[in-house]
Order: structure tokens, then sequence, then C-alpha cells
């Protein structure tokens, strides 16, 4: 077997991410995953060539989008001869596609490859119930006009309220929110930190736009240059008069202000050996070295929803040979803040770290000021599958501009799933 070969981080590129139901109110999955594509495409001036493999996904979508990345590499200015399938790891998604194409160019079966991801949570699928399901495949068996009137006549008015898609679990029925809220009463998480944690990623994600970090980092679209979610004007006075949204009575203390907003958007980020790079006259920003995913019994055991990082991270960091500390940046996916701040508690918590994680010492406590450096989902926003990519990109920039370094990417999914990575320049 020969060695694995280094995959670099050479470009990322994603629409702002817009606010549901605002600005991309009326764009699909496709439309926005083809706009970040061509954004990227333009950015690299890969116009009308071939990349290995687009791999993407959406966690909310449409059935007639069952092949939707190619479809969107088949209307994009990609070369038409640029092989691309969907992939979906819930909030995991975007990061899960940039391992995937990145184990692929290790194993020297692709060069390059783009991972990418998308949500619209303003487009979400809307199905009917099983009775009406089985009245309309009826009703297209049915010959006659009469036969048709019968069968149109079983309908029901409780047939034409459309499902929509909740943001839960389906085996607990809890919202992610509803689940983040029993985890951040477990870990004894203040609203007080929660709020703190908020402010930071809007003060963070502002001031990345105003030293031009974004720039090219971000094509805009439909008239949107900024995330649409960012406020630039937020205060811990405005955040703590925020009314909670989940949890019960007294004890919550999760507000609209320190959880994401449902959002809509996409990402993609370019990945390459270094001799692809050279020749196609781009240059590493960063390498992936290393990745893990995790996941938690959150329906039986003990575990929150959106602890799995918290073993993931661990079971990385031992293969890697490197400490909690051994890292320049952190990019933890802030679901909720309670969800970050509990994952950290737990990491220096020595009951957990030696009864869960099997550790004889805590992992320790990451420093602050090294934390979502750019800002992260509570400013950003967070269309699901869209998160990996914006994460991926912002963190490779951060280390080339850095002139060197590693960060930790830990990201929180859906089904009690966690999928992380390293990146080091
Ligand atoms: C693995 C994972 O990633 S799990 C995560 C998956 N994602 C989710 O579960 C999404 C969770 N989020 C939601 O369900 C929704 O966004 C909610 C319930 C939190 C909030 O929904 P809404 O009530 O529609 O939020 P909305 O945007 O209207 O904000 C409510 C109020 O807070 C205010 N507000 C929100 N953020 C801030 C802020 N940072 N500073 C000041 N005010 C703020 C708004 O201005 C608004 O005020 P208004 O009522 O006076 O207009």
């Amino acid at each position: 077997m020969t060695e694995p070969r280094k995959v670099a981080v050479v470009a990322g590129n994603r629409i702002p991410f817009a606010r549901q139901d605002k600005t991309y109110r009326h764009a699909s999955n496709s439309d926005m995953l083809t706009a970040a594509l061509n954004g990227l495409v333009d950015r690299t001036g890969l116009g009308g060539q071939e990349v290995g493999e687009v791999v993407a996904g959406a966690v909310l979508k449409h059935a007639r989008d069952w092949n939707m990345v190619r479809e969107v590499v088949l209307g994009s200015k990609l070369a038409p001869t640029t092989p691309a399938y969907d992939i979906q790891q819930a909030c995991g998604t975007g990061l899960e596609a940039a391992i995937l194409v990145g184990n692929k160019i290790a194993l020297g079966q692709i060069d390059a490859g783009i991972a990418g991801g998308v949500d619209t949570a303003s487009d979400a699928p809307l199905s009917v119930n099983d009775h009406l399901r089985n009245i309309l495949l009826d009703l297209n068996r049915a010959k006659t006009y009469p036969d048709r009137l019968k069968v149109l006549a079983r309908v029901r008015p409780k047939d034409v309220v459309p499902e929509i898609p909740r943001n839960a679990e389906p085996r607990t029925r809890k919202s992610m929110g509803e689940h983040a809220a029993l985890t951040a009463l477990e870990w004894g998480i203040t609203r007080e930190a929660q709020d703190e944690l908020a402010y930071r990623s809007h003060m963070n994600l502002a001031a990345a736009y105003d030293r031009g970090f974004q720039q090219d980092l971000i094509t805009p679209y439909l008239g949107l240059e900024k995330d649409q979610n960012l406020r630039p004007d937020t205060t811990l006075e405005k955040l703590a008069k925020l009314k909670p949204v989940f949890g019960q009575g007294e004890t919550a203390t999760m507000t609209a202000g320190n959880s994401t907003p449902l959002t809509d958007g996409a990402s993609t980020v370019l990945l390459s050996t270094d001799e692809w790079a050279e020749q196609h006259g781009l240059r590493p920003l960063a390498y992936l070295t290393h990745s893990q995913t995790a996941a938690v019994d959150y329906v039986k055991g003990a575990e929150g929803l959106l602890m799995a990082p918290a073993y993931a991270v661990p079971r990385m960091l031992q293969r890697a040979g490197l400490t909690l500390q051994d890292f320049d940046y952190y990019e933890i996916h802030e679901a909720f803040a309670s969800q970050v701040l509990a994952t950290l508690k737990a990491w220096e918590d020595p009951i957990f770290c030696k009864e869960r994680l099997g550790l004889d010492a805590p992992l320790g406590e990451v420093d602050r000021d090294k934390l979502n450096v750019n800002g992260s989902s509570l400013a950003a926003g967070h269309p699901f599958a869209a998160t990996g990519g914006r994460i991926v990109a912002a963190l490779a920039k951060q280390l080339d501009e850095n002139g060197g370094g590693r960060g930790l990417i830990s990201i929180c999914a859906a089904g009690g799933q966690g999928v992380v990575a390293i990146l080091e320049k």
C-alpha cells in the first residue's frame, strides 16, 4: 500500500446565509448550491474544467432532488463530465463531504474534488398523510370519471393539511432545542454564559467582515452581501431581555439570541493534492489531516443529543497524538450556545472524562480567545448541511493568514452524532 497523499484545502466559497423566509425565500437548494459552486469556479479559474468528484448534500430536500448534486454540476460552470453525488449526515454533512473527498484524494483515487452543502428552511418539502397518499395513488389508477369521483369522495378535510418537517428527533419527538435545554440543565449552563458566547460570535463575525476576511470566502447572492442574521449592534443587555424559547419555567435559559436561527444557504470547498493545486495556479491554504465521527445513545442512554463531539474529539486526539491544548484555533459549531458550553464543560470534568471517556485525567480547558475567532453559527446562521463547508473554508483561510498552526473542527449533528476534524498548515 502506498503512503496516503496530503490533502490540501485550496479554496472555499459560500453565499451569504439568509434568515428563513427572507431574501432566499424563493430560492431552491439547487439554486443556492449552484450559486456557491459557480462562485468557487470563478474564484479558482476552473470554468469548463473537470474535477475528480463533487460531493455535497442537503438535510431537507424535495423528492424531485434525488440526484441534486449531479444536476447542480450539470447546470454549473464546471465541465459536465464531472461526477457528482449526494450524501447526508445531518448537520455534519458539509464536513463529512470534505472528509470523503479528502480520503479519496489521500488514497490516490482522485486528485481534486469539491465538497459542499446546502439547506433551505424556507423551501422545506411538504408531504401528505398516508391516507391522502393512498387516495392519490388510487386516483392515478382509476380509469373512468365516476371511479375517480368515488376515490376523491374519500378525502377528509384533515387530509389537505400538509405535513411540515419538524426540526425534531423522530425517536423522542423532541426538537433539537428541547434536547439541548435538557443538556443545559444537566450541565448547569447559565443564561449569562450562553448570552456571552452569542455576543462574542456576533462581534467576531462582524470584525471578520470589517477586516475584509470574508471577502474571498463569499459571493454575494440575490443582492445579499453579508449574513442576514449578523447583528453587529447586539448587546449583552439586549440578549438578556429575550424570552426563553426552549426549556421549562424558571430553569429555561435558551432564547432566540443564544440559539441558531432557521437559515437558508450553501457552501463549497475545493480540496486537492499539492501537485494539482500547483498545476492549476492555486496554492494550499491548509491541510486536512485527521477526522473522526462518533454517536451517542441519546434515546435510552444517559447522554445528551448533541454531545457526540465530546466523544469524537478525544478519540481523534488519541490517534493524532495530540492534546486538547495543541491547537491555535477551535471551531466548535454553535448549534446552541448551551451545547458548546456543555461540551467544553464535559472536557474539563474529571468524572465525565474518567467514566464516559475512560481517561485518567480531564482533557482540560480550551482557551476561549482561540474559540470561533471569526464568529460561528449563532451569528452567521446555520443552514444545516452548509455549516461544515463554511467552517472548513474559514479555518483554512485563518491558518493561512496566520502563517501556520493547527485548528480543531467540531460539529454536532442530529441523531446523536458528531463529526470532527483537524486542519493544519
Ligand atoms: C445539530 C444542530 O445544529 S441542532 C440546531 C438545529 N437548529 C435549530 O434547531 C434551530 C433552532 N431555532 C429556532 O427554532 C428558531 O430560530 C427560534 C425558536 C430559536 C427563534 O425563532 P423566532 O422566535 O422566529 O426568532 P426571531 O428571529 O423572531 O427572534 C425573536 C426575537 O429575538 C430577537 N433577537 C434574536 N437574536 C437577537 C440578538 N442576537 N440580539 C438581540 N435580539 C435578538 C429578535 O429581534 C426578535 O425580537 P422581536 O420579537 O422584537 O422581533
